[in-house]
């Protein structure tokens, strides 16, 4: 029974403790935020592209192409755009609905327009209509309220490769169907890759790509800026919770021109999980440890980054070695190039061997850096200027320890035997 209590205890202590965040929802995938910085000139383009549907509606039937990698903001975009442009509208007494469908999980042209269906509140009969009868209730519908509307086909990619081809004509080709005069329906495709409309036919794709709106990766920079809108503008985490530092080396990890995936999506997934283990270990701070640890479980290339530590050379081991020692005899995380060279050059000499110099060390480093292992920044304006700090990107545990010395180990047994 004592243990059942402390169980207890332990639950309650846990339910009343303290913690980092303080409206941790805007963390979710789903939130919209207010703001979306970097993604201004892209809402610009997409206003430029709809704006005739304001100054002329039922002229055109406006296409517009997203492209970008995963994780650049094309979903919340696009939504942000929408509630934006609606509202603008109807300001302007026009009636503009926007429909978001995510065609990976409305899987058919069918579920697709009975989805558009719910969004408009419009009732579908039961009775088994086809597709075409279904567009046609939902164009009278728009018809009768005088509604201009604007469908977001999300991972438009998946519907191309999974449908007929018939169901994406149909869908494209939607007015040559209805015989409309009045153009009432408007498209925004989101894709990964504009490759995956390769496929298609000619007529089919003169009536998608019209215009391409580009997604890029995010930089370290804007990735900084996302994050930083979120903690300090959404109140994510209670004030001054979230180190500068920490949300630095999260946005150097996965910023696109630091070599990572410029995935915004990763980035808060780490800042919160980052949280969430500051919350668990009672911490009041939520530190670059804390977003290691946090890397170290979502960031998929980590797996790959302990496999190639197999594939290192004995040097480029005592280089990492070096910064691991650091970490142990100073707590901090970012050490200059000097320093790691100088321990570099201590531990190689302890192991008999002759250091390498300091370009090939610096090499070295550059290479470890390539291979997502070392994450680099700059310092802030010092007495000497700036200059190139280094961390591991991955947290320092048992395990690396184990790990690197290992493979330190078998180098040198391999050099014996030859
Ligand atoms: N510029 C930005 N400002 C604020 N948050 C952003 C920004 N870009 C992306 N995000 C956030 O990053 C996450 C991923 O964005 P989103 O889902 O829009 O990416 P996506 O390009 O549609 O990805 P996928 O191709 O995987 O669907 C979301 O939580 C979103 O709110």
């Amino acid at each position: 029974m004592k243990v059942l209590d402390e169980l207890r205890d332990l639950v309650e202590d846990a339910i009343k403790g303290s913690t980092v965040f303080e409206k941790s929802k805007v963390l979710t995938p789903d939130y919209i935020p207010k703001n979306l910085p970097h993604r201004e000139k892209q809402i610009k383009e997409l206003s430029i592209n709809f704006r005739e549907i304001l100054s002329n509606p039922g002229s055109t039937s406006v296409r517009v192409v997203i492209s970008g990698k995963t994780g650049t903001g094309k979903t919340v975009t696009t939504k942000k755009f929408g509630e934006l442009f609606s509202e603008i509208a109807k300001e302007k007494g026009l009636r503009v609905v926007y429909t978001h469908i995510n065609c990976h999980r409305q899987r058919t042209l069918y579920l697709m327009l009975v989805e558009i269906a719910n969004q408009l509140n419009l009732q579908i009969p039961n009775r088994g209509l086809s597709s075409q009868e279904t567009f046609k209730l939902i164009y009278d519908y728009l018809e009768k309220r005088n509604i201009q509307l604007i469908i977001t086909l999300d991972e438009f990619d998946y519907f191309v490769s999974t449908s007929p081809i018939e169901d994406i004509y149909f869908l494209v080709r939607i007015y040559d169907e209805l015989n409309a005069l009045v153009k009432r329906i408007h498209y925004i495709f989101i894709l990964r890759e504009l490759t995956s409309l390769a496929s298609l036919d000619k007529s089919i794709k003169d009536h998608v790509i019209k215009n391409v709106i580009e997604f890029p990766p995010y930089t370290s920079e804007e990735l900084y800026d996302i994050l930083m809108d979120r903690i300090v503008n959404e109140k994510a985490f209670r004030e001054g919770a979230v180190l500068e530092e920490t949300v630095r080396f999260i946005s150097d990890i996965y910023g696109f021109d630091k070599g990572g995936s410029g995935n915004a999506r990763l980035a808060l997934e780490t800042l919160e999980l980052a949280g969430k283990i500051a919350d668990t270990e009672g911490s009041l701070l939520v530190t670059i440890d804390h977003a290691k640890k946090a890397n170290s479980k979502i960031n998929p290339e980590l797996s790959i980054i302990l496999d190639t530590i197999r594939d290192l050379d004995l040097h480029q081991l005592l280089v990492v070695k070096a910064i691991m020692n650091l970490h142990k005899k100073e707590g901090d995380d970012f050490f200059s190039m000097g320093k790691v060279e100088e321990e570099y050059n201590i531990v190689a000499k302890d192991l008999g061997e002759i250091p390498r110099k300091h370009t090939q060390v610096f090499e070295y480093i550059r290479k470890l850096k390539l291979m997502g292992l070392i994450t680099a920044r700059q310092s802030g304006k010092g007495m000497r200027g700036r200059t190139t700090l280094i961390s591991l990107s991955v947290p320092i545990s048992e395990e690396l320890d184990n790990l690197i010395n290992n493979e330190i180990r078998d180098r040198l047994l391999q050099q014996k035997n030859y």
